[in-house]
């Protein structure tokens, strides 16, 4: 499991470690240094002779660069320190120039952004020390000229990193190009300058890193997007601080998944594995049923229940021989793939189905006094999202995606679109569970979820994975893993998070190992689930 502490926790963490004289500068830029030094090693024969440029801010973000620029310097790196700042790190700035770097002070004549942009990216690496938990807001200032000069000379995207990293690695979420020959290596130092810290927003210009060497701890905004696409591989070097408290914001590893993952023993028998009760498929979108149908059974469920038209059942009995249409007990329900989202119960369109997913619902809440089978937990998706009432316990897990959850805030009074989510998508699936009570999953290249504690963000899948009928996969697989921890997660709220993360990161590995490296269609990645939940297992 990856971490993330706001920049106050971190904060608060290094206080009593500074007051007692750690020298937590020093360990940080040392691992910096080591990590730049192995790069350039990496990517050239020889270190010496090596360029470096280092963009320097008015911080101890900026201190952290000229500590590691000296230590690059003595290593025979030709550095040049970029300050954007009047007054940067007197310490750090004597300790470059005590080592031979050199120095262009960019605050005193910011009109010659351009030519030092040029000279920035003719350098083998570059160390982005501009500004780290300190930022407030877009960068500013010659800072902000220098970014968007850089940016427009080597590009927005970051390059392309081994998926798998290393121990200490975080894989990116970035994707793109090779960072080839006339383009450095941009380093960036504890995170991308400009990226929000804690909200994961791209406020203004950001230079896209190849890597992020972060102090002590991940940051929110290396592991939520949009700047999780601008932050590279994310190394996390220790330098010894321990913060207390919950992270704000995780990401699940396959090991994590692993070692929950129900397996069946020789006691178990299909009623104890959890059943799914699934509302979805109509006339106009029988898919969306025979999907989530699929993705359930392949997940491992005991059992799925189909609701639904008789002709649509047809079509999912036909593709999933498994499949029951008998009504009986359910442990998760899943309302809405291939519904249509319309409020209307006339709708010819919608086979009924608004009001067997309202009735679903009910169930799931434990509304219906007598009824012997709920609380339940519910995956709610597309056209059940409008079935919700005015609030639900938070064992519902809604997953919409980033124009389903500007819908629903909107359907709740808040003044919201798509891009709005897309520019701060942890603020508004935030914003939908406190107005809805519900977990909320919001579905995207990183897809984020809120719960009752605090929130993960999974970057498990390949781009190809955006293909239709995708979304109606991850709701079966989903469904699945809720129906079979449904007592847990009605008893323990906050765990319907971590499910709805864990089927994220099952839903995205499946697309990846479905074909590696290319197209995907949604019914593969259901198929690729067996394999994909025993190369899991294999981890424990
Ligand atoms: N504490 C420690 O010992 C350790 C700390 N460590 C390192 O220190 C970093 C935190 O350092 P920090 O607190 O000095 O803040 P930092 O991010 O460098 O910048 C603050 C400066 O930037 C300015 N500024 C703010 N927003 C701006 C904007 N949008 N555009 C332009 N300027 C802006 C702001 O000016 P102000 O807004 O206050 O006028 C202020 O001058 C941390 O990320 C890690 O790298 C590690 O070495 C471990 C040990
Ligand atoms: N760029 C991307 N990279 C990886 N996965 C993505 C990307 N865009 C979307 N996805 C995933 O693809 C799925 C699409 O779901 P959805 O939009 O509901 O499609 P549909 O309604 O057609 O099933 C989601 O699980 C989402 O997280
Ligand atoms: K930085």
């Amino acid at each position: 499991m990856i971490s993330a502490w706001s920049a106050d926790d971190v904060r608060a963490a290094e206080e009593p470690l500074l007051a007692a004289g750690a020298p937590l500068m020093a360990r940080a830029s040392f691992a910096l240094a080591t990590q730049v030094l192995a790069d350039l090693r990496a990517r050239r024969r020889h270190v010496r002779g090596a360029r470096a440029a280092l963009l320097v801010g008015a911080g101890n973000n900026g201190g952290d660069t000229l500590h590691a620029g000296a230590v690059l310097a003595r290593r025979g790196v030709a550095v040049t320190a970029v300050l954007t700042a009047e007054r940067v790190h007197g310490e750090g700035l004597a300790a470059l120039r005590g080592a031979g770097g050199r120095v262009v002070e960019l605050a005193a004549a910011p009109d010659r952004a351009p030519a030092v942009a040029a000279e920035v990216s003719a350098a083998d690496v570059v160390l982005d020390g501009l500004l780290g938990i300190g930022a407030r807001g877009a960068l500013r200032g010659p800072a902000a000229d220098l970014v968007t000069e850089l940016t427009a000379v080597v590009g927005m995207e970051s390059a392309e990193h081994d998926r798998s990293g290393s121990a200490d690695s975080i894989p990116t979420a970035a994707g793109g190009v090779t960072a080839g020959a006339g383009r450095p290596w941009v380093v960036a130092v504890d995170l991308p300058s400009g990226i929000g810290v804690d909200d994961g927003t791209l406020p203004g210009p950001v230079l896209a890193a190849d890597r992020t060497v972060t102090f002590g701890v991940a940051k929110p905004g290396l592991l939520l997007p949009p700047a999780a696409r601008v932050v590279g591989e994310v190394t996390v070097v220790d330098i010894g601080l321990e913060p207390v408290g919950p992270p704000a914001v995780r990401r699940l590893e396959a090991a994590d998944v692993a070692v929950s993952w129900p397996v069946p023993g020789p006691s178990d028998h299909k009623y104890t594995r959890g059943l799914v009760g699934l509302v979805a498929g109509t006339a106009t979108y029988p898919g969306a049923a025979v999907l989530a149908a699929s993705a359930a059974v392949r997940t491992g469920t005991g059992m799925v229940r189909y609701r639904g038209s008789e002709p649509v059942a047809r079509t999912v009995l036909a593709a999933r021989p498994e499949v029951v249409t008998a009504t009986g007990r359910v442990q998760a329900w899943v309302v809405g793939p291939g519904v249509p989202t319309t409020r209307d119960r006339d709708d010819p369109a919608d086979d009924g189905q608004h009001d067997r997913g309202r009735g679903a619902l009910a169930v799931a809440r434990g509304d219906l006094p007598g009824m012997p089978y709920g609380p339940v937990p519910a995956v709610v998706d597309a056209g059940g999202l409008p079935l919700l009432g005015e609030t639900s316990p938070p064992w519902f897990v809604l997953t919409p995606h980033a124009g389903e959850l500007a819908g629903l805030l909107r359907s709740r009074g808040e003044d919201v679109h798509r891009d709005d989510v897309e520019a701060a998508p942890l603020r508004w699936a935030r914003r939908a569970h406190e107005l809805t009570g519900a977990t909320v999953l919001l579905k995207g290249g990183v897809t984020v979820v809120a719960g009752t504690e605090g929130a993960w963000a999974q970057a498990d899948a390949p781009g190809w994975l955006a293909t239709a009928g995708a979304g109606d996969v991850l709701a079966g697989i989903l469904g699945t893993m809720l129906a079979a921890r449904a007592t847990d997660v009605v008893e323990r709220p906050a765990l319907a998070a971590e499910v709805a993360a864990a089927a994220a990161l099952v839903h995205g590995s499946a697309a990846e190992r479905a074909n590696p490296g290319g197209p995907v269609a949604a019914l593969d990645v259901a198929e690729a689930v067996p394999g994909t939940v025993s190369t899991l297992l294999g981890l424990r």
